[in-house]
């Protein structure tokens, strides 16, 4: 098994005769089993990033190699599911004929048999209500173009999850969906992932969707990766303090200053105190009960703030954290 599941090289393209760098030199590496998630701002380049992947378009320069395969330019390997944008259906005709359309393109051994798992993944199959008739989420018959943004939406997923692909390419893929379907499709991304090793490259702005997702991320700003970095480095990246409750809050703020300056020292409404580390990383609560403790401050409660990592992934999305993860404009807490 190839240790990576997408590798692009200095992968670039412009639109606008040149003028518009979509995407700029990008030099991916996605782990084989991870779920990677792709962030930036509006127009940072990750369709144009995922459309060259998924061979829907030609790159200027650069390679792309799924599963340990170089692609030609503009190449889709079967080995990719992919939803990149609004989904690519046939508004005249039904849900069921769409996946029908694909499942025959791909091959499939049991085109109809691999049509209703597709459509019973994403939720979109016949389901029984709670008065016991059968209830028809999934409108047969009824034309694609006539279905709602969430529907289509989960079509959509369905579409790229039929034939098993052990690369899945999901741009926005939660845009539009109502919560129930959220939740059901991210659990089930993680299912994906997890039972059966599928790679996920996902792009989001719903940052929250991701971090209950994602093993790895990519930072793309202005057409360019700008980082990459595994949840657990996010999370260690993200600033976090601690709150004790000692006997004697102002004397203990005396003594932190004077015996460990770096600490940034808050007194809180209610007499507690908020330690932050310098750089914004939790202090070590060892040190910190020692000291108080050879002054004679009794620390009766210590407890550490969870990382907040939709927020300190907005910060390098903005560019207000430099490449060891640490804030550079931010000061105290
Ligand atoms: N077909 C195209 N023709 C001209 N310019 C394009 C085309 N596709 C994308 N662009 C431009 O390339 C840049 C990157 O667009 P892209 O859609 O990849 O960004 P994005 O990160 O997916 O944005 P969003 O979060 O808004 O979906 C933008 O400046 C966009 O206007």
């Amino acid at each position: 098994m190839a240790t990576y599941a997408l590798e692009t090289s200095s992968l670039s393209k412009s639109f606008s005769h040149g003028t518009v760098h979509a995407v700029r030199n990008v030099s991916l590496a996605v782990p084989a089993g991870s779920v990677f998630g792709i962030v930036g701002k509006n127009g940072a380049g990750k369709s144009t990033l995922l459309k060259l992947v998924a061979g829907f378009m030609r790159q200027d320069a650069g390679t792309v190699s799924v599963l340990g395969r170089q692609l030609r330019p503009g190449e889709s390997d079967p080995r990719i599911g992919a939803l990149v944008e609004a989904p690519a259906v046939y508004g005249k005709l039904d849900a069921f004929e769409n996946l029908m359309n694909r499942a025959l393109v791909l091959g499939l051994p049991d085109p109809k048999k691999a049509c209703r798992e597709a459509l019973e993944l994403v939720g979109l199959d016949a389901r029984t209500a709670g008065d016991g008739s059968r209830r028809v989420l999934w409108p047969r018959g009824t034309y694609v173009d006539d279905l709602s943004t969430g529907q289509r939406q989960r079509l959509g997923v369905a579409l790229a999850l039929i034939g098993n692909p052990e690369l899945l390419l999901l741009d926005e893929p939660l845009s539009g969906i109502d919560p129930t379907g959220v939740s059901l499709l991210r659990d089930l991304l993680v299912r994906l992932n997890r039972e059966r090793g599928v790679t996920i490259v996902v792009s989001s702005h719903v940052l929250a969707d991701l971090g209950r997702m994602c093993t790895h991320y990519g930072i793309m700003r202005d057409g360019a990766l700008v980082r990459q970095l595994t949840s657990e480095e996010l999370a260690d990246a993200c600033a976090t303090y601690l709150t004790l409750r000692v006997d004697a809050p102002e004397r203990a703020v005396a003594v932190l200053a004077e015996e460990l300056p770096g600490l940034t020292v808050r007194v809180l409404p209610g007499g507690s105190l908020r330690v932050t580390a310098p750089g914004g990383g939790e202090p070590d609560r060892t040190v910190l009960a020692q000291v108080l403790l050879a002054a004679g401050i009794a620390v009766t409660e210590l407890t550490a703030s969870a990382p907040d990592v939709e927020a300190e992934l907005v910060r390098i999305i903005d560019g207000k954290a430099d490449a060891a993860g640490r804030r550079t404009a931010k000061k105290g807490r």
